[in-house]
């Protein structure tokens, strides 16, 4: 696995592979800068034709729920369906998730286009396992607006429930992120409690996920993202001791991770 891992990370940077995006108003510039630095090429819309055409010409799609809008009531089922209709791995982050029935008309329009990549927090996988009806559904709280209340181990049923429903995979993030195809099941320690301080770090996770999904499968992209993140908020949190700083190297530490280092982050493997 460390070899595909080092592989993605190295060929997205010679590749500059574009992801486009339908993303939140918070967090936008983050998500774009993140994707530059791991060396992928960024656009962000929100119109149904765009994003529609960013998913025919891009090698994958990143949909982000933060901060819906009237026009993404069509654009993001749109995207979906285009993405599932080319092909292309759709990175669902169903940030938000519970707020109301918008939202929720929303997540109901895209499940049956099964996005390949759910990522999320842990509270959020519950939610959306939940709110999609599959099989093996976890008790929990539900998030606290986009925050969890829940810890990542008790969204592993949900993760595996949904990577099953998808055929793709699933990566719950937190203190320690969980990534799983359903039958194997990630787990990766590392990264810095200030990830927790700078708002879109999951989000931006999510547009790095869907940049690597260009050059390799939902499982070892959900990975290679989960791996990269953990260590640039280590080596960004032994330089920068409070957020905004953290924010600035943190950026700095994804460009220069280099495949080899990506991937001697530690993660263990099971099979269930
Ligand atoms: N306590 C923590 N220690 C180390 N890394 C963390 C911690 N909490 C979150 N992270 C990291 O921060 C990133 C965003 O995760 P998270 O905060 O769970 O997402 P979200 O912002 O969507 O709630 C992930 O890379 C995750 O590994
Ligand atoms: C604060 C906020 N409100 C709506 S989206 C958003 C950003 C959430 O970012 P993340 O989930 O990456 O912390
Ligand atoms: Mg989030």
């Amino acid at each position: 696995m460390g070899s595909r891992i080092a592989e993605t990370v190295e060929r997205t940077k010679a590749a500059c592979p574009l992801a486009g995006s339908i993303t939140n108003a918070v967090t936008v510039n983050l998500v774009a800068n993140a994707q530059l630095a791991v060396g992928g090429s960024a656009a962000m819309v929100n119109f149904a034709d765009e994003a529609e055409g960013l998913v025919e010409i891009g090698g994958a799609f990143y949909v982000n729920m933060g901060t819906l809008v009237p026009v993404h009531a069509e654009s993001i089922p749109a995207a979906a369906r285009a993405a599932h209709k080319w092909g292309k791995a759709l990175v669902l982050d169903p940030v938000g998730i519970g707020l109301g029935g918008v939202r929720t008309r929303i997540l109901l329009d895209v499940k049956p286009f099964r996005p390949l990549i759910v990522r999320g927090n842990a509270s959020e996988v519950i939610a959306l396992s939940r709110l999609w009806g599959l099989e093996a559904v976890a008790e929990g709280s539900g998030p606290r607006g986009v925050d969890a209340v829940d810890g990542v181990e008790d969204a592993l049923s949900a993760a595996r429930a949904l990577a099953r429903f998808t055929g793709g995979a699933v990566a719950v993030s937190g203190a320690v992120d969980l990534v799983t195809d359903g039958s194997r099941v990630a787990r990766c320690s590392g990264g810095s409690p200030l990830m927790t301080k700078v708002t879109g770090m999951g989000c931006s996770l999510g547009g790095v996920v869907a940049v690597y999904a260009t050059q390799a499968d939902p499982f070892t992209a959900a990975l290679a993202g989960a791996l990269a993140y953990n260590r640039a908020g280590e080596r960004a949190a032994a330089i920068a001791y409070t957020p905004a700083s953290f924010q600035v190297a943190f950026i700095d530490e994804l460009y220069r991770a280099t495949g080899e280092d990506v991937a001697s982050q530690p993660f263990e493997i099971e099979e269930v």
